[in-house]
């Protein structure tokens, strides 16, 4: 990433936005005139329960539709393209951690990393290399590669889900309350170790949490209800 592109575009911009799960105006959920990212920026992002932060990441990923308005990814505008392209672009641009890890559980551990290279855009970069060095920095013995994800403990999953959403070096890494199910031990480690990897390959962060604590390591606190016209729950925060 050149120092004039950290500088002209941010990685995320978000313009007129809106969002409700069904047609009606009154069930509106998200309502974002615009909002920004820069390049390389760790945003923590906190709110109420129920005001609307996982709708907000869904939207970034691509996972679910805006209602109106621009999602541009590194100036690629999201709401322009085909479920095709945007699973294609998410996969490519985008890393995600959400709080269930989203791991096959069936699936062996390698596997379930080697799914996610499925659209990249060098498919035969050999995955042995990246393992050996992301399992040595997210401290996960390569013992476990053949091993059924359903046979790890939640703190091995969360550093594989970290594996995998790094693998494509996403230019993007998206975060959903990848803690919460962690000991204050294991969350110390696991931000280490997440923050590690992405500032070595110069990712921007969004990340999702109702731990405060860890607010402190961010570039920026933002609060959804300062972005978002949609007013929910009286912020608790
Ligand atoms: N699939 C869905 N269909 C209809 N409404 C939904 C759906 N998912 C979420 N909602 C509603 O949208 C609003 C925002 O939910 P969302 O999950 O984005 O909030 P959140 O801030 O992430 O909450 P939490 O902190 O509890 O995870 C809530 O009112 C929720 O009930």
């Amino acid at each position: 990433m050149s120092d004039a592109k950290t500088i002209i575009s941010p990685a995320i911009a978000v313009r007129d936005l809106t969002f409700s799960y069904n047609a009606k105006q009154s069930d509106i959920v998200i309502d974002i005139p615009q909002w920004h990212v820069k390049n390389a920026e760790k945003v923590f992002l906190y709110g109420p329960s129920g005001s609307g932060k996982s709708t907000l990441l869904n939207l970034i990923c691509g996972t679910l539709d805006a209602s109106t308005g621009h999602i541009l990814i590194d100036n690629s505008d999201l709401t322009q393209m085909s479920s095709r392209e945007k699973d294609r672009f998410r996969a490519k641009h985008i890393g995600v951690i959400f709080q269930q890890f989203n791991l096959i559980p069936y699936l062996s551990v390698q596997d379930n990393i080697a799914l996610a290279q499925y659209f990249n855009t060098d498919p035969n970069q050999p995955l042995r290399p990246f393992l050996e060095q992301a399992f040595e920095t997210l401290h996960l013995p390569m013992s476990i590669l053949s091993s059924p994800a359903s046979e790890l403990s939640v703190g091995q999953q969360q550093r594989v889900a970290i594996a995998r959403a790094l693998l494509n070096k996403p230019d993007i890494i998206i975060a959903d309350e990848p803690t919460s199910s962690l000991d204050e031990t294991s969350q110390t480690r696991f931000m280490s170790m997440l923050f590690n990897s992405i500032e070595e390959q110069n990712s921007t962060l969004i990340f999702v949490s109702h731990d405060h604590r860890l607010a402190e390591r961010f570039d920026r606190v933002v609060s959804l209800s300062d972005i978002n016209k949609v007013k929910g729950n009286i912020d608790a925060f």
